[in-house]
């Protein structure tokens, strides 16, 4: 016997919260199912986590320049062990705060993971069985590992929040967020870094503001290796040389970390057992609306093969929630416009189309409208290191396709663009809006 639900969710990350949180409000009965933690990758070991340690990097950056402005200060030192707890303590917190969310609504958490036994039906660790008209995948992904010799020596993104202390030599090897992100962070640390980098660093974003950014990223003090193929670790725990190419053996380093992408979770709990497909990457196929291929399964978040960030994993849940429960037959979520940030050192943010996409897409159409300014702080403290904004825009009358910033406030400056950008901008609204002196955002609008 299964107990009955309008809704079963397998996940509680950002994405089987939202659907299983708003099908509760619109008045289902739903079930949800995660062995681990609540809040998934992102509360856990992800943005959350992160971005707590990316305000330590900050607050240690802000340090080392307050002295050159005339602050007098000793080296100041994390004391990591403190800064960890409070961290943990803080991400306890959400943890509590959602399971009494979820109590409120009514919602059965199963803290057991789930297999799919039929379209209707899932049954949990222990045994116990439920079943619904509609099941949501919500499982995500998890760090890729690599079939190399010594590959346990090193950690992965999870692994790297559960440091003691900071390394004194890190080697970072993988080029995407998770690789620059931790390069960039525990270098303001106080690690010495080096980042060795297979491919283009950060391929997905515009190529001369990531190669800005690199340059920034060495001119700190990160060594960056680029075309390196990483085949084997050599050494023990604590002592780890790293072996590339032909030849090319990189080390001595304390800890290494390896940030090579993510593997979504969509195996071993019955998916391709019912014919849900897949592609060659591992991830749920879905359409604009989660549905797989099979009737009354969905997906959502980094199961499928969307962009895989925290807000668009809430986005999809929300939306099937509103058309599988709350009677919205069109509902689906709009992605065609998708701001991110890389919260590295300094931050670069992006929304819309880089200019090699805009390129590809309109051809000579394109314009392409850059700036470089050294911030204001940074001239008072005699830097000359400069930020970068960047508009790509499409035809005669200038409509912006794509908007990309590097540099301090590029994270919290972003947002508010893209809302622009999304309801569709002129090159020539910026040039009319009164800006806000003096700040990063206002060299938006001074482009000439
Ligand atoms: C280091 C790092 C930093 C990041 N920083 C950012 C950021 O700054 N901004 C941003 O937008 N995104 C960031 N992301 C990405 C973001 O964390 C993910 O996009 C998001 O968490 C995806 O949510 P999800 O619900 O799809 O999956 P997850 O959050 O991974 O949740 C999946 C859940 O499913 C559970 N599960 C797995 N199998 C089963 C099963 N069979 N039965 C039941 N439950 C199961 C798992 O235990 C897990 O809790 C970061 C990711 C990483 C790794
Ligand atoms: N700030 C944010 O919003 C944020 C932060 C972290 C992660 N994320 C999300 O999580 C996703 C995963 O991040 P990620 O950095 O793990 O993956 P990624 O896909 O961004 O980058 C993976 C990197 O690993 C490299 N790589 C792959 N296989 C390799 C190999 N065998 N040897 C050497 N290098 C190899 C790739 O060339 C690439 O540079 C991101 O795409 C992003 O959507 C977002």
């Amino acid at each position: 016997m299964s107990e009955r639900f309008d809704l079963i969710v397998l996940g509680a990350g950002s994405g089987g919260l939202s659907a299983a949180q708003h099908a509760a409000r619109l008045g289902a009965r739903v079930a949800l199912f995660d062995p681990d933690a609540l809040g998934g990758t992102c509360v856990n070991r992800g943005c959350v986590p992160k971005k707590a340690m990316w305000y330590a990097a900050q607050i240690a950056d802000m340090h080392r320049l307050g002295a050159e402005i005339g602050f007098e200060s000793v080296p100041m030192r994390l004391d990591w062990a403190r800064f960890r707890r409070l961290r943990d303590q803080y991400i306890a917190g959400i943890r509590q705060r959602y399971a009494m969310r979820l109590d409120m609504a009514g919602i059965r958490v199963v803290p057991e993971s789930a297999r799919v036994l039929a379209n209707d039906t899932v049954v949990s660790a222990s045994g116990w069985q439920a079943s619904a008209p509609h099941i949501v995948v919500a499982t995500g992904a998890r760090p890729r590992r690599l079939e190399i010799p010594g590959f346990e020596l090193g950690m992965l993104s999870d692994d790297i929040f559960e440091l003691e202390a900071a390394p004194q030599h890190l080697a970072v090897v993988g080029g995407g967020y998770v690789a620059v992100e931790f390069a960039c962070v525990m270098h303001a640390l106080g690690c010495k870094v080096d980042l060795l980098v297979r491919d283009r660093l950060l391929a997905g974003f515009d190529h001369e503001v990531a190669e800005d950014l690199a340059a920034k990223m060495q001119e700190r003090g990160i060594r960056l290796v680029r075309n390196v193929q990483v085949r084997a670790a050599r050494g023990k725990p604590g002592s780890i040389t790293l072996e590339a190419g032909e030849d090319a053996v990189y080390g001595l380093y304390d800890a290494v970390l390896w940030a090579v992408g993510r593997v979504p979770n969509s195996t071993g709990f019955g998916l391709q057992e019912l014919g849900v497909i897949c592609n060659q990457d591992g991830h749920v196929c879905v359409d604009a609306f989660q549905n797989t291929h099979v009737s009354g399964i969905y997906a959502v978040g980094d199961v499928t093969d969307r962009k895989a960030l925290t807000p668009v994993a809430v986005a999809a849940g929300r939306a099937l929630s509103d058309r599988l429960i709350g009677g919205h037959a069109d509902a689906k979520f709009d992605d065609s416009v998708i701001p991110s940030v890389v919260f590295s050192e300094p931050p670069m943010g992006a929304v819309g189309l880089t200019e090699q996409e805009a390129r590809a897409r309109y051809g000579d159409a394109i314009s392409v409208h850059r700036g470089r300014y050294t911030p204001l702080l940074m001239m008072v403290a005699g830097r000359t290191e400069q930020n970068v904004v960047k508009l790509v825009c499409v035809g005669e009358d200038a409509r912006v396709v794509g908007i990309h910033v590097l540099g301090a406030g590029s994270d919290e400056l972003l947002q508010g663009f893209a809302v622009a950008l999304q309801k569709g901008l002129y090159w020539r609204d910026l040039k009319a809006a009164i800006a806000i002196h003096p700040t990063a955002a206002e060299e938006l609008l001074l482009l000439h």
